[in-house]
């Protein structure tokens, strides 16, 4: 199997025939873990102005930057910059720096002490407007692969809808900057699995993910311009007791000719609400016990060295 080959789902299937929309993305999902998703409705204005806003934070000074390190927060907001993110278990830190941003909340909200509040960059006009806007479409676009999802799992297609409101969902702006030569073993993201429900994943096109298949070979993704990549994470994974499985993937180095070259790319990872419990459902290969979101969310930041 070439994950090359994998041909583009449209997303527009969800509204006009849901159950394709869920034979097909279940087909993929339970067979890679991932999919490629065409058609997902999300403005090209929206993403080329949040993906401009990036571009500028990342390339401020380094000093100003750091302004925007949170101390102690888990990394769930602001920046976190090169070499601090480590895969679990690994012994080099990933080339790369992100930017996150959550879930806007009302002032004194149930979930406002673990959903800290957004942090803003001064220096870069339009930013906030720019990334909530792609941050309500991402999760617009989420919500309607998790109804193609909970068809395939023979639920009701509104399972999901209940358990994301005022989900935990995190938009990580990515930069990856170009490679020297001297990394001396390091790659730009080394291999991990995603700890959330579903990721929506922009930027793609430019070569580098990979995800590992069962058979133990790394497949490159091949994401057409104009697509999304979206795979399942370990919570998904944890309530389906394994139906569906959250895939190993990892970002490798360029080729010499791209090394020159830095990679932006922006997943969101879409999360439950904190206090959602995760009760492995039956029918899969597998059995968790339950636990809320936010304890597993917490669990899996400690291993990261975010927390
Ligand atoms: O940059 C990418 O293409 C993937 C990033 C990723 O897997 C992650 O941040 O979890
Ligand atoms: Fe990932």
């Amino acid at each position: 199997m070439s994950l090359a080959d994998i041909e583009p789902i449209p997303l527009r299937l969800v509204d006009s025939d849901l159950g394709a929309a869920a034979d097909a993305f279940g087909d993929a999902f339970a067979r890679t873990g991932f999919a490629v998703v065409s058609e997902h409705g999300i403005a090209q204005g929206v993403i080329d102005r949040a993906l401009g806003t990036a571009k500028a934070l990342f390339a401020l000074p380094e000093a100003v930057k750091a302004q925007y390190v949170v101390r102690g927060g888990g990394g769930q907001r602001g920046l976190t910059p090169f070499g601090i993110e480590a895969a679990k278990g690994a012994a080099l830190s990933d080339l790369k720096e992100f930017w996150h941003i959550g879930r806007e909340l009302p002032a004194g909200h149930r979930f406002e002490s673990v959903m800290p509040a957004n942090i803003w960059p001064a220096e870069v006009a339009d930013f906030r407007e720019a990334q909530l806007a792609l941050y309500a479409a991402l999760d617009h676009a989420g919500r309607r692969m998790l109804r193609a999802i909970a068809v395939h799992l023979g639920l009701e297609p509104e399972f999901f809808a209940g358990p994301v409101t005022d989900g935990n969902s995190i938009l990580r702006l990515l930069h990856y900057p170009p490679v020297s030569g001297a990394e001396a073993g390091a790659i730009r993201a080394g291999a991990h699995e995603d700890i959330n429900v579903i990721t929506l994943l922009l930027g793609a096109e430019e070569a580098g993910l990979q995800l590992l298949a069962r058979i133990g070979e790394w497949h490159d993704i091949a994401a057409p311009q104009g697509t999304l990549v979206c795979n399942i994470g370990d919570m998904l994974q944890r309530l389906t007791g394994g139906r569906l499985p959250s895939t190993t993937h990892r970002v490798v180095n360029p080729s010499p000719e791209r090394a020159a070259v830095p990679r932006y790319s922006t997943p969101y990872f879409l999360h439950f609400a904190p206090d959602y419990l995760i009760e492995t459902m039956p029918g899969g290969p597998a059995e968790y016990p339950p636990i809320t979101a936010d304890e597993y969310l917490r669990e899996r930041l400690r291993e990261i060295k975010l927390l």
